[in-house]
């Protein structure tokens, strides 16, 4: 059987179903949000603002629900669960271990760009302030590298599934699964790509605990952690991890699984730090907000592949050899192991073509929020860092919206045509995300060091950020050549090659910037940075007021100090417990989890699930209670003849 038919267990009919179904329904939605939004409250989806910001007054619970979703990419479940059929245990914890200190990190980012920018749109603004034209431009590349790249791997690992399940054409699938996100982000702008965040994570976190409920509680074929273990330990006996402790799937000790954990670590770094998806997050909090919506989104963001790759890529270990999973009497391909095909044949397997249709809504659910928070970052950077810096400085609140409009749709297109031409030439979603940091890597420090390091110079950020390339694909392909003799799209999506291209890219922009900016050493006025676009916002009043008057802004000041020192413990502290004091003491004993040890393991998981859905599904709706029991006054004063408008406090 191809990799194409050996799950398809869904009819074609609910593929599309799915993808125009699932996704004109949210645009229909929004179109209704966006009216009583204009209708009844201050925020104005015509104020460019508003559009692109959010007015700047996003309460930190649905912040980190919108982490959470931009930074659930289908890889976050596909590969997720690919690393963790390949490695055991160890794969889920690193896949989760390697991002979430980055996001913790970027809290730091976040509380920067408050003080010492408090009115950009991107964070490409601050590079043109600070360093002019030509950096900008470098920097742009850079950063629509980091977009395209993110967002054609969610329509990539999309589609492969969607095709997978349900014979739909793939390249239908990869055109249409983001024309609903385009129509309502057009609509709504940034406020609406919350919305849709929030309810998109909702049935995430819903659809993920059905699978570890089914998978750890109820399911015949498995059914509780102790029969888990079981059969991963059967399944050690007849196909061992090689590099693994005794080709154990429930051990830490795992050099491959490392290996991953490294190139994770510097893949994710250049995936948050240059993408504007998480920028834009920042700039749409309050300042004295923006640091606990960062740590609480990265904390929460951990139990999605940490617990749905412990349920779904360690249930198709488990199951490989039962007659219901798809590729029996055959181990799964290399070629559907990279495709992402772990967690549908699993689904598949437990719980048939439910399984199957839980599978497709929840990967649909993360690409289409993941892929809206792309739309309009990368709007944002071409209306802005384009079309208003160097085509139409004097641009109106009108032109910019009409810009914001198109260039969503030219970005839809522009995932679209990458994603093609990626499957027709055979990159499939493994490749790409071992190889994203070493093409993007060099950028990461020169980037937060533009935001948070007065002292980086114009040479030090663009040398470290072309000569980390430079040396990032120069490291990959020799070590390609080197350990495996020839240079194909195999060799080069294997672990060392692409561990060797991301530490290179990574270090060497690093230490570029640092040594070229103390060669001629300069240092930077951040009062420049903070009157950007001082008096030229277009927000209405409304707005305007919420956005905090003098001393609104001194207050905001005190409480930003507090909270810059606040991220830089807390993200430390968290980074330091999640990549050294869990792992490190069970990867240097060799320890093999015991049975009750392994429930323990999973036992965290699902509490961490529980806090997850409590970050981003409740608080959201608890902050917001205030704001939504006046809009519904409002909507029944209006309909009673009475009317005013509504302000979120
Ligand atoms: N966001 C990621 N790397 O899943």
């Amino acid at each position: 059987m191809t990799s194409s038919k050996a799950a398809t267990v869904l009819p074609i009919g609910v593929g599309y179903g799915v993808v125009v179904g699932i996704g004109f329904f949210f645009a229909f939605l929004m179109w209704g949000i966006s009216y009583l939004q204009n209708q009844y409250t201050g925020f104005n989806t015509r104020s460019s603002e508003e559009f692109n910001t959010a007015s700047r007054s996003v309460k930190p619970g649905l912040i980190a629900s919108g982490i959470v979703s931009a930074g659930t990419w289908a890889a976050t479940l596909l590969q997720s669960s690919t690393v963790a059929y390949s490695y055991g245990v160890a794969g889920p914890f690193w896949y989760a271990a390697g991002v979430t200190p980055q996001i913790l990190v970027f809290a730091i980012l976040a509380c920067k760009v408050k003080q010492n920018a408090p009115r950009c749109h991107t964070f490409l603004e601050v590079i043109q302030t600070r360093y002019g034209t030509k950096t900008h431009w470098v920097f742009i590349c850079f950063a629509l590298l980091t977009n395209i790249l993110v967002a054609s791997q969610l329509l990539l690992g999309g589609s492969a599934v969607v095709t997978a399940l349900t014979g739909m054409n793939v390249y239908a699938a990869i055109f249409l699964i983001p024309l609903g996100g385009c129509v309502y982000v057009v609509l709504g702008g940034l406020r609406a790509t919350f919305l849709c965040d929030y309810s998109h994570t909702t049935i995430l976190m819903i659809v993920m605990l059905y699978f570890m409920f089914s998978v750890y509680t109820t399911n015949p074929l498995i059914g509780s952690p102790a029969a888990m273990y079981d059969l991963l330990q059967q399944a050690a006996l007849k196909r061992p991890v090689p590099g693994n402790r005794d080709g154990s799937y429930v051990t830490l000790r795992s050099h491959l699984a490392l290996v991953f954990g490294c190139i994770q670590v510097c893949a994710s770094g250049g995936a948050i730090f240059l993408d504007q998806a998480y920028w834009q997050r920042a700039i749409a909090s309050r300042p004295a907000t923006a640091v606990r919506a960062y740590l609480l989104g990265g904390i929460a963001w951990f139990a999605i592949p940490f617990g749905f790759a412990s349920a779904m890529g360690l249930a198709a270990v488990a199951l490989a050899d039962h007659p219901r999973f798809p590729t029996y009497p055959h181990p799964m391909s290399a070629s559907q192991i990279t495709a992402g095909l772990t967690a549908p044949f699993a689904a598949s397997t437990l719980l048939g073509q439910g399984g199957a249709l839980a599978l497709l809504i929840v990967l649909f659910m993360a690409v289409t929020s993941c892929a809206s928070a792309e739309l309009i970052a990368v709007s944002s950077i071409l209306t802005f860092d384009v079309y208003k810096t160097y085509v139409r400085p004097t641009a109106t609140a009108e032109q910019l919206i009409f810009v914001s409009h198109v260039m969503i749709c030219v970005f839809g297109v522009t995932m679209a045509v990458f994603a093609c031409c990626w499957n027709a030439i055979g990159i499939q979603l493994g490749w790409l995300f071992l190889v994203m940091g070493l093409l993007i890597g060099g950028a990461v420090f020169p980037v937060a060091f533009a935001i948070t390091w007065a002292g980086q110079t114009r040479l030090g950020a663009v040398c470290g950020a072309l000569g980390g390339l430079l040396a990032g694909v120069t490291a990959w392909l020799v070590t390609a050549q080197q350990c495996y003799g020839q240079i194909t799209v195999e060799t080069t999506g294997r672990e060392y090659p692409t561990l060797a291209g991301n530490l290179a890219a990574t270090l060497t922009g690093l230490i570029l910037s640092v040594a070229l900016s103390h060669w001629k050493p300069e240092r930077f006025d951040w009062e420049l940075t903070r009157a950007l676009n001082k008096g030229r916002d277009d927000s209405p009043s409304e707005d305007k007021k919420r956005m905090g008057g003098p001393n609104e802004e001194v207050e905001d000041s005190v409480k930003l100090r507090g909270a810059f020192k606040f991220a830089w413990i807390a993200s430390l502290l968290l980074g330091f417990i999640f990549c050294f004091l869990i792992p490190a003491p069970m990867y240097l004993s060799s320890y093999i989890f015991s049975q009750r040890f392994f429930t323990a393991w999973i036992l965290i998981a699902f509490i961490w699930a529980f806090v997850s859905a409590g970050v981003s599904v409740v608080l959201p709706i608890v902050e917001t209670m205030s704001f939504f029991r006046g809009l519904v006054r409002e909507i029944v004063a209006d309909l009673g003849g009475r009317r005013r408008v509504v302000a979120e406090n």
